[in-house]
């Protein structure tokens, strides 16, 4: 009778430790469910996971044959430690063999881990990503107590937990593509044109709340339609990346690069004084100008290399006191304008130069050449 009621005791201790388990991941995937966007839903596998659940660390490995999550992830992201991405599907295979399943691992048998290298952790789950019948990645559950994932321990409630990861990741990728295609030019990697307006309002606003300085600065490419003609339209499609790029990397990570149209580009730059912006202009023009991109197709006596030059149009707006909330249309219409003018004023003086217009006195034309 006693034992009867012991084991009745340790079957209800284990059904309510059960129930709390339950309620832990279901807490969890209801998370992940209601993540905002891929970087969101990273976070919460490689940081929220550590405390809710109780763990050491956590780690995802992603099988990304295309480069698409290179592609698609911030610089910050792929440098983390816990996320490993990987172009072949070998590392991925050899933790799961043919039939991907939970694996609960220790290294109570004087094993190491397969995984959490470099690390001394102790057990840990590895939770195979599966979608469609494709292995496309593993979470990692790592733990520094060699008790915590053994062998005895049911993985019913990881095994749902692995559906709904899978789901979301797919999910997240491909809603970060489709905010891609929508915000980001296919052909020069940088913003178009409607994440440009969204992101000169954006900065209109953030520079009339902080009062700091914003410019703008209109890009053209010079005899732009020569190269076309000359080289053929490929040959025009790689100088207008190069210089989307070689633009791109010469700015900061704050900045926004975007192209306005054909062989035009806006450059927003945020907390920047007309003197800045004109120096950045007058750098980019230099050295565009030195720029010598090869001409892969080029006739064994045609040219091996192309240069452009840039006529370029800056216009600053620093915020006064009397800065009125809902006027940030105007300002932006107005640096456009300016930035614009510039730009036409440059292409009159000759091209391959730079010009500033006065967002005050655009009329009065007190432009300033560089
Ligand atoms: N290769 C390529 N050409 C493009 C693209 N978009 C626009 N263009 C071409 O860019 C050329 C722009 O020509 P124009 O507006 O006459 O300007 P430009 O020849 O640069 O002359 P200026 O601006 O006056 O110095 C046109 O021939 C367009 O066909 C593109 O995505 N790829």
């Amino acid at each position: 009778m006693e034992n009867l009621s012991t084991t009745v005791n340790d079957l209800f201790q284990k059904a309510v430790q059960n129930e709390q388990i339950l309620r832990r991941y279901q807490q969890f995937e209801l998370k992940l469910l209601d993540h905002a966007g891929f970087e969101e839903l990273l976070d919460m596998l490689l940081r929220n996971a550590v405390d809710h659940f109780q763990l050491d660390n956590v780690e995802l490995w992603l099988y990304d044959p295309q480069d698409t999550l290179v592609e698609l992830l911030p610089e910050n992201y792929l440098n983390l430690p816990e996320l490993h991405l990987f172009s072949k599907s070998v590392p991925l295979d050899q933790l799961y063999g043919k039939h991907p399943s939970v694996r609960l691992v220790t290294t109570g048998d004087g094993t190491p881990l397969p995984v959490f290298e470099g690390e001394h952790l102790r057990s840990a789950a590895l939770i195979p990503l599966v979608r469609h019948g494709v292995l496309v990645g593993s979470l990692h559950f790592g733990s520094r107590g060699h008790q915590r994932f053994t062998l005895d321990k049911s993985t019913d409630f990881i095994d749902h937990l692995a559906s709904i990861v899978s789901v979301c990741l797919e999910n997240a990728v491909n809603l970060e593509r489709l905010h891609r295609l929508s915000m980001y030019d296919m052909l020069t990697k940088v913003k178009n044109r409607r994440a440009f307006h969204q992101a000169l309002d954006k900065e209109v606003s953030r520079a009339g709340r902080s009062g700091d300085p914003l410019s703008l600065l209109f890009v053209d490419l010079d005899y732009f339609k020569q190269i076309n003609d000359t080289y053929g339209h490929p040959m025009g499609d790689k100088v207008l990346k190069e210089v989307a790029q070689y633009i791109n990397e010469m700015l900061r990570k704050t900045d926004h690069v975007c192209r306005y149209g054909g062989e035009e580009f806006a450059l927003v730059l945020p907390n920047c004084g007309q003197q800045r912006a004109m120096e950045i202009a007058e750098r980019i023009r230099q050295q565009i100008s030195q720029l010598m991109i090869a001409n892969d197709d080029a006739e064994e006596d045609g040219c091996k290399e192309v240069s452009v030059t840039l006529s370029m149009g800056v216009c600053c707006w620093l915020p006064m006191n009397d800065f009125e909330e809902g006027s940030e249309d105007d300002i932006a219409k107005e640096l456009i304008a300016c930035s614009d003018q510039g730009v036409y004023l440059s292409k009159a003086a000759g091209r391959n130069c730079v010009h500033y217009i006065d967002l005050a006195e655009p009329e009065t034309n007190s432009s300033m050449k560089v």
